[in-house]
């Protein structure tokens, strides 16, 4: 059965601050950037992470994109990377990472994504992260574990999963979810979110405003954001993506991608009474 995305499912879930808590205990968020022209879908997705409360975010970056994003952060802590071992390594201790935005379609995205496999982060994997592996589906599969998140657009979900939108997207979302045994998010007007373990949610609060380059972007670090903060990964993806269309309808005509992250503040705030009440 398909439920309606309702924010009464997650909204006791979400991760909230208690008193005693510091930075590194409220979630680590890690987001690999592309290569030097190609720094403003990570710049995106960590400004979304840190929003949603992770406590500390970094933007892990080949070593020719860091003078491009160190002036370019401020909150955002910036590490390069050398190769896809020492990514690895500098991923360590993150809670989630997320990867793809502008990560370039080639084997260096794909050897990163297989290095942070490892690490025991979630794994949050979106845009190229996603159309690389046209073809070779079963090397992404062998990466991922059930706490995974890919969130395909429609063109990408296509690439992993050829035909398989022919069946209607409810029974694509399930089926990719079962195949890939990790949560999906198959973007669109109306967003399905589907688990490994049979559960799915159809998002009914989408706003239009949100066709606009970047959303996606900032939608990965969003839930890469709660992934951090320990929410679980179906849930955390479910509540980002309604979360990401209230910030839309909240701002409404002339929305970019820049001003979504900016919106997180009331819209949270609005979410943290209700769960209150
Ligand atoms: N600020 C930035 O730096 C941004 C970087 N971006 C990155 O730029 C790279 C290329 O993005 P593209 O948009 O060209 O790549 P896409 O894979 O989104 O689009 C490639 C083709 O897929 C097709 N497609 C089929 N179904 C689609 C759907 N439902 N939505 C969108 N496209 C669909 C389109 O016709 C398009 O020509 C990605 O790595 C992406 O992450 C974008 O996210 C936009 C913002
Ligand atoms: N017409 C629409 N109505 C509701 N949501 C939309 C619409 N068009 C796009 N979106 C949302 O906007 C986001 C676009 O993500 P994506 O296609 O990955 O863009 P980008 O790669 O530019 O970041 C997704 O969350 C999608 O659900």
């Amino acid at each position: 059965m398909i439920e309606t995305n309702d924010p009464a499912i997650w909204r006791n879930f979400l991760p909230w601050p208690s008193a005693e808590t510091h930075k590194h205990a409220r979630g680590r968020l890690a987001v690999v950037s592309g290569k030097a022209h190609q720094t403003g879908a990570a710049r995106l997705a960590a400004h979304a992470g840190l929003r949603m409360g992770a406590g500390v975010v970094r933007i892990l970056c080949p070593p020719d994109a860091a003078s491009v994003i160190a002036p370019a952060v401020r909150a955002v802590m910036l590490t390069p990377f050398s190769s896809p071992e020492n990514l690895g390594r500098e991923a360590a201790g993150s809670d989630a990472v997320v990867i793809g935005p502008a990560a370039g379609l080639d084997d260096a995205t794909i050897a990163n994504i297989q290095a942070l496999g490892s690490t025991g982060a979630v794994l949050v994997i979106d845009a190229d992260g996603l159309s690389v592996f046209k073809g070779r589906t079963a090397e992404l599969f062998a990466v991922l574990d059930r706490d995974d998140i890919l969130t395909p657009h429609e063109g990408e979900f296509e690439r992993l999963f050829p035909g398989l939108l022919t069946q209607g997207r409810e029974v694509a979302v399930q089926e990719a979810a079962r195949l890939a045994q990790a949560t999906i998010v198959l973007k669109g007007a109306q967003t399905l979110i589907a688990s490994p373990d049979g559960r799915v949610r159809r998002n009914e609060n989408g706003s239009p405003w949100l066709a606009t380059a970047g959303t996606g972007d900032v939608l990965a670090g969003m839930i890469g954001g709660l992934a951090a903060q320990r929410m679980e990964s179906f849930d955390a993806a479910c509540a980002a993506v309604w979360l990401h269309s209230d910030a839309a309808h909240t701002f409404g005509p002339g929305l970019t991608s820049d001003d979504l992250p900016d919106c997180l503040p009331r819209v949270l705030s609005e979410m943290r009474s209700s769960a209150l009440d």
